[in-house]
């Protein structure tokens, strides 16, 4: 994508009233093997269906006859940022098998629905193109860093990021090796090639031998220029970004990222994508957030496709939420529009939901709405 303009028309289709019914559109959409890509998960994809289970296990305890003549809202500030909600486009990679207009759509719809949108390394637009059609919306726009092999070029990304006027970087730390994706090697799907990628152009191929039966595949080199807590420090050092860390669920992990100087923490399991039978992000959410005390925003990613679900992340300490799957299923679907559409029905559904749990803001927001049984 050369020339950032998006001119076609988009219709969402009759009958799509809530996230989850674009899903059936966009699998008729897309090809078997983008399908396979977009909504699979690591190995027998247990953790993605936890990631739902732990938001439907969750009751919400409704309050009646609360006073909301003062008005109320969902806008907060992060980093020095304003948010008209606590709903983000997670990062997710090639856009481009969605759409020719691939993340240029994306942040026009993101921007169309007041909605922060971390573009990622792997998007399929250079990150100069996305910032320069953000420039024009009211989205506030992140960098989403994968640490490369080179550091150099890894440097280089963060500067391109800074002078594009992204607002926030986050590094990606739990996807050091490449995931078991079964259902993308059932469905023949084939990762596009380093040269490929629209923003690590340049960037020089690391061979790694094949194991031969019998040999370690992880142990021989693989894992030598993996990103290690050092490069966390390195990273601080080199911008005035707010840094955030995102795949952390471990507490220990928690408190060893602020020791290098992380700015904030996303609580993710990457979808289910990386390491299956994880626990879901909600369920990490409390521990993570105990040990932090506040000492930094945490956010969370992983299964919120509704509104209630934002809510009830919120209610376990989460400053704000990102939606993966649904953006891209959205913009399969009806462009622009549909990824607009996506994260308006959320705020929408979120802005009912704190209504019916006497929440006027987002810092009314409590554990308190969460249902807790009787022992
Ligand atoms: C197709 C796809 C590509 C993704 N690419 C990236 C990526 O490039 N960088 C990253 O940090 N996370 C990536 N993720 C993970 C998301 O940022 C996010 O953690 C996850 O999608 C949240 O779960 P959800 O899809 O259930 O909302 C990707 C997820 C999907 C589905
Ligand atoms: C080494 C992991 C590369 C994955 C790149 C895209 C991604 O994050 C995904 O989930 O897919």
């Amino acid at each position: 994508m050369s020339d950032a303009v998006v001119t076609r028309q988009f219709d969402v289709p009759p009958g799509v009233v809530a996230v989850e019914d674009y899903e059936p559109f966009a699998r008729e959409r897309l090809s078997p093997e983008a399908y396979a890509y977009y909504s699979g998960g690591a190995a027998d994809e247990i953790t993605i269906g936890w990631n739902r289970a732990a938001f439907e296990r969750l009751k919400l305890r409704p309050r009646v006859l609360a006073d909301f003549a003062r008005g109320g809202g969902t806008g907060l500030d992060l980093f020095g940022q304003h948010f008209e909600h606590p709903i983000l486009m997670a990062p997710t990679a090639h856009h481009g098998l969605a759409l020719p207009e691939a993340e240029i759509a994306s942040v026009i719809g993101a921007g169309g629905a007041r909605a922060g949108m971390v573009v990622s390394t792997e998007a399929d637009v250079t990150l100069e193109e996305i910032a320069g059609v953000a420039r024009h919306s009211a989205a506030p726009l992140w960098f989403q860093l994968y640490i490369q092999h080179d550091r150099g070029f890894t440097a280089d990304l963060l500067r391109r990021a800074e002078a594009a006027g992204y607002g926030a970087l986050v590094v990606t730390v739990d996807a050091p090796v490449h995931a078991l994706r079964n259902r993308e090697q059932r469905a023949g799907y084939r990762a596009p090639k380093l040269s490929q990628h629209a923003n690590l152009r340049g960037l020089h191929t690391r061979h790694v031998a094949e194991a031969a039966l019998g040999e370690s595949l992880m142990f021989r080199g693989f894992l030598d220029v993996a990103a290690r807590w050092e490069d966390i420090a390195w990273l601080r050092g080199l911008t005035r970004l707010p840094i955030l860390l995102k795949g952390i669920l471990a507490p220990e992990d928690a408190e060893l990222a602020l020791r290098h100087g992380a700015d904030g923490l996303i609580v993710s399991n990457h979808g289910g994508r990386v390491l299956d039978t994880v626990p879901a992000s909600l369920e990490a959410l409390p521990g993570v957030v105990r040990q932090v005390a506040g000492r930094v925003p945490v956010l969370m990613d992983g299964g919120v496709r509704r509104g209630t679900d934002v809510l009830k992340a919120l209610a376990l300490g989460a400053a704000a939420v990102l939606v993966g799957r649904p953006c891209l299923y959205g913009l399969a679907v009806a462009g622009p529009a549909g990824v607009a559409h996506v994260l308006h029905l959320l705020r929408c559904e979120l802005e009912i939901a704190m209504a019916l749990t006497g929440c006027a803001r987002l810092a009314d927001i409590s554990p308190g709405v969460i249902w807790r049984d009787e022992a």
